[in-house]
């Protein structure tokens, strides 16, 4: 086997102040910094060994202007996170316009392409606008992955989210083998995977740790549930 490493490149979408830079952030780093230039468009990548397995993810963190050209990330991106805030509505809204840009791009040029959605800011569940239900319908509607999570609290969510996304690239690429297992309740769909309620034990922690892991291994494509296996 040749020494070059796969290359994985995801393209966070969504309205401004959503959390995009921090997920890129807290993925890249495992911190979460308040602050970030909103006017910065970057490209971050990840050398990862998930499993025995070495590949790079690069993360193109967008910012976009109304008259700025979508092209370039659109023909980039091997998969897509469009991300809203559960706090706010409009953003919510963003995040239909973009999955719907989106979705009419790979139909048109013919690319099929991961999409999940994400529901960031889950630590501010006292101010929440967006339903889970919500966001599972419209993740649903374009099949794609359905995830809420937090920038501010546990890593391994975030780290879930971007595995979650490589893995499904995997598939496609046909790099990895899968098998059928919808009827295996504990393995449904990232859909159904969303932030647990706090305050939590430690002993919950561990098993969310565990859950996890699982759910990072398993997703829904064509509403249908697999496992995906090295
Ligand atoms: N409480 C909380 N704050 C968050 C979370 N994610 C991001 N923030 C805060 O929300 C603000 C905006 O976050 P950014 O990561 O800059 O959002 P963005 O989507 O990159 O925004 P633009 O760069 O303007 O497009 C910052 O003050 C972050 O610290 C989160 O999960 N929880």
């Amino acid at each position: 086997m040749s020494g070059r490493k796969r290359e994985y490149n995801i393209v966070l979408l969504g309205a401004l102040g959503v959390g995009k830079s921090a997920l890129t952030v807290k993925y890249i780093t495992k911190r979460f910094i308040m602050e970030y230039d909103p006017y910065i468009e970057d490209v971050y990548t990840k050398h990862e060994d998930v499993d025995g397995q070495e590949f790079v993810v690069n993360v193109m963190d967008t910012y976009e202007k109304d008259d700025m050209n979508s092209q370039r990330y659109l023909r980039w991106a091997d998969a897509f996170m469009v991300v809203y805030s559960i706090t706010a509505r409009s953003s919510f809204d963003t995040a239909k316009e973009y999955i719907t840009k989106v979705s009419e791009y790979l139909k048109n040029a013919s690319k099929d392409c991961p999409i999940a959605l994400v529901g960031n800011k889950c630590d501010l569940e006292r101010y929440r606008q967006i339903s889970k239900a919500d966001g599972q319908t419209l993740a649903c509607e374009y099949d794609g992955l359905f995830y809420e999570c937090t920038a501010a609290e546990e890593y391994e969510y975030v780290e879930g989210i971007f595995h979650g996304l490589v893995h499904a690239i995997q598939l496609q690429r046909g790099e990895r083998s899968l098998m059928f297992i919808s009827d295996d309740s504990r393995y449904h769909s990232a859909t159904q995977r969303g932030r647990p309620r706090s305050p939590r034990n430690s002993a919950e922690k561990k098993d969310d740790k565990t859950q996890n892991k699982k759910n990072a291994t398993s997703f829904k494509l064509f509403n249908k549930s697999f496992k995906i296996f090295n």
